[in-house]
């Protein structure tokens, strides 16, 4: 069975994703994907490049992932720019080793964590969609103490996703990670068993 993972920026998808590989579950990220294709060498870095100007890149030739995020989580236009070069070679590399944890292991969960799933419209390609949900006020507390950028910064990252109310309606598992990490957990626990996962 594969499974995607989703919920709003700072939602707690990276925390719920540990918790279901703890139990065994297979993992593929697609922050970690979305690294992996900017790496020096890579196709999508030169169209980076090309895009935004030479500012967006380290001394060493490397991707400067804060001046990029700058640039593009405060124009839609711009982030819709980087989004047609990396979306494609993302989605490639995820169902690449999907497949390939699947064939390796037919019997494990695979998880796939996209923040983007609904954005993108990737939940037929799953066999059913959790959303890791929180209030928004304490997922911009959240976001403000992790990244440590002011309220206004935070609200705007949150406003470029879709709203995390809707993505709770269309989810077909919802974890409410509101409470404490013991309180995520017993949700896990109960997801585990209600799939008769190993
Ligand atoms: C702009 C970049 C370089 C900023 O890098 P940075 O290291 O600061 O952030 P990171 O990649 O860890 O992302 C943090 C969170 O931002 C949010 N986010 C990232 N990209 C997007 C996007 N295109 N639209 C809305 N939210 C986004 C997600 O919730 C993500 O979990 C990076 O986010 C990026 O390359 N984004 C485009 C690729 C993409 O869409 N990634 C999302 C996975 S599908
Ligand atoms: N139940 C919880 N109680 C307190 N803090 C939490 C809880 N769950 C997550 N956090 C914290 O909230 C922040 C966001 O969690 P996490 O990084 O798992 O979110 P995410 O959805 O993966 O984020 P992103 O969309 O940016 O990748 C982290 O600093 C994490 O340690």
């Amino acid at each position: 069975m594969r499974i995607g993972l989703t919920g709003g920026i700072a939602s707690g998808k990276s925390t719920v994703a540990r918790m279901l590989a703890e139990r065994g579950a297979l993992l593929v990220d697609a922050d970690q994907v979305a690294r992996e294709v900017v790496l020096p060498g890579e196709k999508a870095l030169e169209a980076i490049a090309s895009a935004f100007g030479q500012a967006v890149l380290e001394a060493d030739g490397s991707l400067n992932r804060k001046a990029l995020g700058d640039i593009v989580f405060r124009d839609k236009a711009k982030l819709a720019r980087l989004e047609a070069i990396t979306h494609p070679a993302i989605r490639e590399r995820m169902q690449h080793r999907i497949h390939s944890y699947e064939e390796r292991h037919p019997d494990r969960l695979v998880v796939a964590d996209i923040p983007l799933l609904y954005e993108t419209k990737q939940q037929h390609l799953y066999d059913g969609v959790m959303v890791v949900y929180v209030p928004s006020d304490l997922q911009r507390a959240r976001l403000m103490e992790r990244n440590e950028i002011p309220a206004e910064e935070a609200e705007r990252r949150i406003s470029l996703q879709m709203d995390i109310e809707e993505k709770r309606r269309l989810a077909d598992w919802v974890i409410d990670n509101g409470g404490t990490l013991a309180e995520t957990e017993k949700q896990i626990d109960l997801f585990w068993k209600s799939q008769r996962l190993p």
